[in-house]
Protein backbone atom coordinates (compact mmCIF):
# COMPACT_ATOMS: atom_id res chain seq x y z
CA UNK A 1 0.00 0.00 0.00
CA UNK A 2 1.49 3.23 -0.94
CA UNK A 3 2.04 6.13 1.98
CA UNK A 4 -1.27 8.70 2.69
CA UNK A 5 -0.02 12.53 3.31
CA UNK A 6 -2.22 14.55 3.95
CA UNK A 7 -1.13 17.93 2.61
CA UNK A 8 -2.45 19.98 5.28
CA UNK A 9 -1.88 22.46 8.55
CA UNK A 10 -5.69 21.94 10.11
CA UNK A 11 -5.64 20.38 13.31
CA UNK A 12 -9.69 19.49 12.34
CA UNK A 13 -8.94 17.33 9.03
CA UNK A 14 -5.87 15.51 10.93
CA UNK A 15 -8.16 14.57 13.63
CA UNK A 16 -10.86 13.78 10.87
CA UNK A 17 -8.83 11.62 9.00
CA UNK A 18 -7.37 9.55 12.22
CA UNK A 19 -11.44 8.61 12.58
CA UNK A 20 -10.61 6.84 9.53
CA UNK A 21 -8.48 4.32 10.66
CA UNK A 22 -5.68 5.14 7.78
CA UNK A 23 -2.38 5.13 8.67
CA UNK A 24 -0.94 8.80 7.46
CA UNK A 25 1.56 11.51 7.75
CA UNK A 26 0.72 15.42 7.55
CA UNK A 27 2.75 17.43 5.18
CA UNK A 28 1.50 21.38 5.65
CA UNK A 29 1.52 22.92 1.74
CA UNK A 30 3.58 26.75 2.19
CA UNK A 31 2.44 27.10 -1.01
CA UNK A 32 1.27 31.07 -1.79
CA UNK A 33 -2.73 30.47 -2.64
CA UNK A 34 -3.88 31.84 -6.20
CA UNK A 35 -7.28 32.86 -6.30
CA UNK A 36 -9.04 33.09 -9.47
CA UNK A 37 -11.95 35.36 -9.29
CA UNK A 38 -13.75 34.42 -11.94
CA UNK A 39 -14.33 30.66 -10.63
CA UNK A 40 -17.32 29.54 -8.73
CA UNK A 41 -17.16 28.76 -5.22
CA UNK A 42 -17.05 25.13 -6.27
CA UNK A 43 -14.38 25.60 -8.50
CA UNK A 44 -12.37 28.09 -6.20
CA UNK A 45 -12.10 25.15 -3.58
CA UNK A 46 -11.15 22.85 -6.08
CA UNK A 47 -8.62 24.49 -7.67
CA UNK A 48 -6.95 25.72 -4.02
CA UNK A 49 -7.44 22.00 -2.88
CA UNK A 50 -5.39 20.88 -6.14
CA UNK A 51 -2.88 23.38 -5.28
CA UNK A 52 -1.98 22.42 -2.13
CA UNK A 53 -1.86 18.62 -3.47
CA UNK A 54 0.24 18.99 -6.18
CA UNK A 55 2.78 21.34 -4.03
CA UNK A 56 3.68 18.57 -1.87
CA UNK A 57 3.09 15.49 -4.58
CA UNK A 58 5.90 17.06 -6.22
CA UNK A 59 8.21 16.43 -3.53
CA UNK A 60 6.65 13.12 -2.64
CA UNK A 61 5.70 11.47 -5.72
CA UNK A 62 5.55 8.14 -4.59
CA UNK A 63 2.90 8.80 -2.66
CA UNK A 64 -0.88 9.81 -2.43
CA UNK A 65 -1.37 13.19 -1.22
CA UNK A 66 -4.73 14.60 0.06
CA UNK A 67 -5.27 18.31 0.36
CA UNK A 68 -8.32 20.35 0.93
CA UNK A 69 -9.97 24.01 1.12
CA UNK A 70 -12.95 24.76 3.13
CA UNK A 71 -14.71 28.34 2.29
CA UNK A 72 -17.67 29.65 3.46
CA UNK A 73 -20.42 31.35 0.49
CA UNK A 74 -23.15 34.07 1.47
CA UNK A 75 -25.16 35.28 -1.19
CA UNK A 76 -22.61 33.88 -3.51
CA UNK A 77 -19.58 36.08 -2.07
CA UNK A 78 -16.77 33.71 -0.72
CA UNK A 79 -15.73 34.43 3.06
CA UNK A 80 -12.34 33.06 3.95
CA UNK A 81 -10.54 33.52 7.12
CA UNK A 82 -11.11 36.71 8.92
CA UNK A 83 -7.56 38.89 9.09
CA UNK A 84 -8.79 41.04 11.90
CA UNK A 85 -11.37 41.46 14.79
CA UNK A 86 -13.15 43.92 12.36
CA UNK A 87 -13.40 41.47 9.63
CA UNK A 88 -14.81 38.84 12.01
CA UNK A 89 -17.48 41.17 13.37
CA UNK A 90 -18.42 42.23 10.10
CA UNK A 91 -18.86 37.97 8.47
CA UNK A 92 -20.75 37.02 12.05
CA UNK A 93 -22.90 39.63 11.27
CA UNK A 94 -23.60 38.95 7.91
CA UNK A 95 -23.80 35.24 8.69
CA UNK A 96 -26.84 35.91 11.64
CA UNK A 97 -30.27 34.64 10.66
CA UNK A 98 -29.42 33.35 7.72
CA UNK A 99 -28.50 30.64 5.53
CA UNK A 100 -25.05 29.93 4.10
CA UNK A 101 -22.88 27.21 2.08
CA UNK A 102 -19.58 25.90 3.56
CA UNK A 103 -17.60 24.16 0.04
CA UNK A 104 -15.01 22.03 1.17
CA UNK A 105 -12.81 20.75 -2.11
CA UNK A 106 -10.90 17.56 -1.80
CA UNK A 107 -8.12 16.65 -4.17
CA UNK A 108 -6.52 13.59 -4.01
CA UNK A 109 -3.20 12.64 -6.48
CA UNK A 110 -0.88 9.64 -7.16
CA UNK A 111 1.54 8.76 -9.95
CA UNK A 112 -1.20 7.18 -11.12
CA UNK A 113 -4.69 8.90 -11.11
CA UNK A 114 -6.28 11.94 -9.48
CA UNK A 115 -9.48 13.05 -8.39
CA UNK A 116 -11.09 16.27 -7.65
CA UNK A 117 -14.22 16.82 -5.74
CA UNK A 118 -16.32 19.47 -3.50
CA UNK A 119 -18.51 19.01 -0.90
CA UNK A 120 -21.66 21.31 0.26
CA UNK A 121 -22.83 21.89 3.32
CA UNK A 122 -25.69 24.46 4.28
CA UNK A 123 -25.78 26.12 7.63
CA UNK A 124 -28.32 28.23 9.09
CA UNK A 125 -27.79 30.75 11.79
CA UNK A 126 -29.38 32.07 14.83
CA UNK A 127 -29.52 36.05 14.69
CA UNK A 128 -27.09 36.62 16.82
CA UNK A 129 -26.99 39.81 19.14
CA UNK A 130 -23.99 41.73 19.27
CA UNK A 131 -22.95 40.94 22.66
CA UNK A 132 -23.08 37.29 21.56
CA UNK A 133 -20.68 37.89 18.31
CA UNK A 134 -18.90 40.31 21.25
CA UNK A 135 -18.05 37.14 23.17
CA UNK A 136 -17.78 34.80 20.50
CA UNK A 137 -14.42 37.03 19.37
CA UNK A 138 -12.80 36.92 22.59
CA UNK A 139 -12.78 33.66 22.54
CA UNK A 140 -10.02 33.97 19.50
CA UNK A 141 -12.07 31.03 17.97
CA UNK A 142 -12.94 33.09 14.33
CA UNK A 143 -9.16 33.78 13.49
CA UNK A 144 -8.38 30.48 12.08
CA UNK A 145 -11.92 29.45 10.42
CA UNK A 146 -13.64 30.26 6.89
CA UNK A 147 -16.56 32.55 7.46
CA UNK A 148 -15.17 33.76 11.49
CA UNK A 149 -16.84 30.15 12.76
CA UNK A 150 -16.10 27.01 13.82
CA UNK A 151 -19.41 24.59 14.18
CA UNK A 152 -17.13 22.51 16.12
CA UNK A 153 -16.05 24.99 19.00
CA UNK A 154 -18.20 27.31 20.77
CA UNK A 155 -19.46 28.45 17.35
CA UNK A 156 -22.01 25.62 17.97
CA UNK A 157 -24.56 27.45 20.19
CA UNK A 158 -25.07 30.08 16.30
CA UNK A 159 -26.06 26.85 14.33
CA UNK A 160 -29.68 26.22 13.96
CA UNK A 161 -29.31 23.68 11.93
CA UNK A 162 -27.94 21.94 8.75
CA UNK A 163 -28.09 20.58 5.45
CA UNK A 164 -25.13 18.14 4.36
CA UNK A 165 -22.35 16.53 5.85
CA UNK A 166 -21.32 17.85 9.28
CA UNK A 167 -17.59 17.21 8.97
CA UNK A 168 -17.62 18.48 5.62
CA UNK A 169 -17.92 21.90 7.40
CA UNK A 170 -15.30 20.88 9.79
CA UNK A 171 -12.75 21.33 6.82
CA UNK A 172 -12.98 17.47 5.77
CA UNK A 173 -16.02 15.14 4.18
CA UNK A 174 -14.50 12.49 5.56
CA UNK A 175 -16.77 9.34 4.62
CA UNK A 176 -16.66 10.61 1.02
CA UNK A 177 -12.81 10.75 1.28
CA UNK A 178 -12.06 7.32 2.92
CA UNK A 179 -14.37 5.80 0.23
CA UNK A 180 -12.44 7.75 -3.06
CA UNK A 181 -9.40 6.26 -1.22
CA UNK A 182 -10.28 3.04 -1.80
CA UNK A 183 -9.65 3.81 -5.89
CA UNK A 184 -5.92 4.76 -4.78
CA UNK A 185 -5.26 1.69 -3.10
CA UNK A 186 -5.85 3.27 0.48
CA UNK A 187 -8.17 1.29 2.87
CA UNK A 188 -9.15 1.36 6.27
CA UNK A 189 -7.37 -1.01 9.17
CA UNK A 190 -11.27 -2.28 10.26
CA UNK A 191 -9.25 -4.98 12.34
CA UNK A 192 -8.19 -2.03 14.75
CA UNK A 193 -10.29 0.02 16.70
C1 LIG B 1 -16.76 26.92 8.72
C2 LIG B 1 -15.67 26.22 9.49
C3 LIG B 1 -14.35 26.24 9.05
N1 LIG B 1 -13.39 25.59 9.76
C4 LIG B 1 -11.96 25.60 9.32
C5 LIG B 1 -11.59 24.40 8.43
C6 LIG B 1 -10.29 24.88 7.80
O1 LIG B 1 -9.20 24.47 8.65
C7 LIG B 1 -10.40 26.41 7.82
C8 LIG B 1 -10.45 26.98 6.42
O2 LIG B 1 -9.14 27.21 5.97
P1 LIG B 1 -8.43 26.39 4.80
O3 LIG B 1 -7.62 27.40 4.03
O4 LIG B 1 -9.39 25.52 4.06
O5 LIG B 1 -7.43 25.40 5.56
P2 LIG B 1 -6.27 25.67 6.60
O6 LIG B 1 -5.48 26.91 6.22
O7 LIG B 1 -6.83 25.64 7.99
O8 LIG B 1 -5.36 24.38 6.45
P3 LIG B 1 -4.53 23.88 5.15
O9 LIG B 1 -4.65 24.89 4.05
O10 LIG B 1 -3.11 23.75 5.61
O11 LIG B 1 -5.15 22.55 4.81
O12 LIG B 1 -11.63 26.71 8.51
C9 LIG B 1 -13.68 24.92 10.95
O13 LIG B 1 -12.79 24.36 11.59
N2 LIG B 1 -14.99 24.89 11.37
C10 LIG B 1 -16.00 25.51 10.71
O14 LIG B 1 -17.18 25.44 11.16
Amino acid sequence: MKRLILASSSPRRKELLSYALLLFDVCPSKIEEVMDPGLSAEELVCSLAEQKARDIFSQHPDAVIAGSDTIVVLDGKPLGKPKDKQEARDMLQMLSGRTHEVYTGVCLIDSDRSSVFAEKTEVRFWPLTAEEIEWYISTKEPFDKAGAYGIQGKGAVFVHSITGDYYNVMGLPISRVVRELEGFGIFRHLGQS
